[in-house]
């Protein structure tokens, strides 16, 4: 299994943006994470489809749009047309889970819903099989920096079952993206859990701020994440 770093823009230097995107594509970044923050869903407020359009033409991987809003759904077509190329959403902030994702998917752009710590999982049944990610919180959505929640484990591998059962199904690929609290030293138990993409800000985004520190965290954190990828795939199903 191949796995995924997508760091945070959230914890990024949001005066020099457009060089941050650059140096952790550098760095090794195989998704720019970009945490839209409503203070009305969440409370606090960070950026909108302006900073995701400029941003873009410095972003030679995909941008991978965190809806943290409520209402969700005028919101998606100024991301896609700001160059989202991934957007996910909380299903408590749609009145119609599965209209989102159509439109999400009507626009060319990957869709997948985030659930936070308490949202169970039974929020997939119905719509697994329409999805391109699902997106686990580890932390509650807000803020980055948060410690992540250990008994998110079992959940993480729970999710694992459901989302290889519906590529079964259908023959689609469905990434299982985690994102809250991932550092180097948890990271070999989250993909071992059964994540393939992994979101770090705070983890990623230190030291002295460059590409060497960026490749840095971002490497250990990858080795990590292998490590439990591969144990994973040694044990019995
Ligand atoms: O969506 C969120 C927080 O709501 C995240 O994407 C954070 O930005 C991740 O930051 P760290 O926990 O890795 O510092
Ligand atoms: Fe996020």
């Amino acid at each position: 299994m191949s796995i995924r770093i997508a760091p945070s823009l959230l914890s990024a230097d949001f005066a020099r943006l457009g060089d941050e995107v650059r140096n952790v594509i550098a760095a090794g970044a195989d998704l720019i994470h970009f945490d839209v923050m409503d203070n009305h869903y969440v409370p606090n407020l960070t950026v909108g489809p302006l900073v995701c359009q400029a941003i873009k033409p410095h972003a030679t991987v995909p941008i991978d749009v965190h809806l943290m809003v409520k209402p969700v759904d005028a919101l998606v077509p100024m991301f896609a047309q700001a160059g989202a190329d991934i957007i996910s959403f909380h299903p408590e902030a749609s009145e119609h889970v599965d209209r989102t994702i159509q439109l999400i998917r009507s626009l060319g752009v990957k869709a997948g819903p985030v659930l936070n710590p308490a949202t169970p999982l039974a929020v997939l049944d119905h719509v697994i099989d329409q999805l391109d990610l699902v997106l686990l919180m580890t932390v509650n959505p807000g803020f980055g920096g948060q410690s992540f929640i250990q008994g998110m484990l079992p959940k993480i591998a729970r999710a694992r079952a459901l989302v290889d059962a519906a590529m079964q199904r259908t023959g689609r690929t469905i990434w299982l993206e985690v994102d809250g609290g991932v550092k180097r030293d948890n990271a070999r138990a989250i993909a071992e859990a059964g994540a393939d993409t992994l979101v770090a800000g705070s983890a990623v985004f230190t030291g002295a701020r460059d590409v060497a520190a960026y490749q840095g965290a971002i490497s250990a954190i990858r080795s990590e994440a292998l490590h439990g990828a591969a144990r994973a795939a040694l044990e019995p199903a």
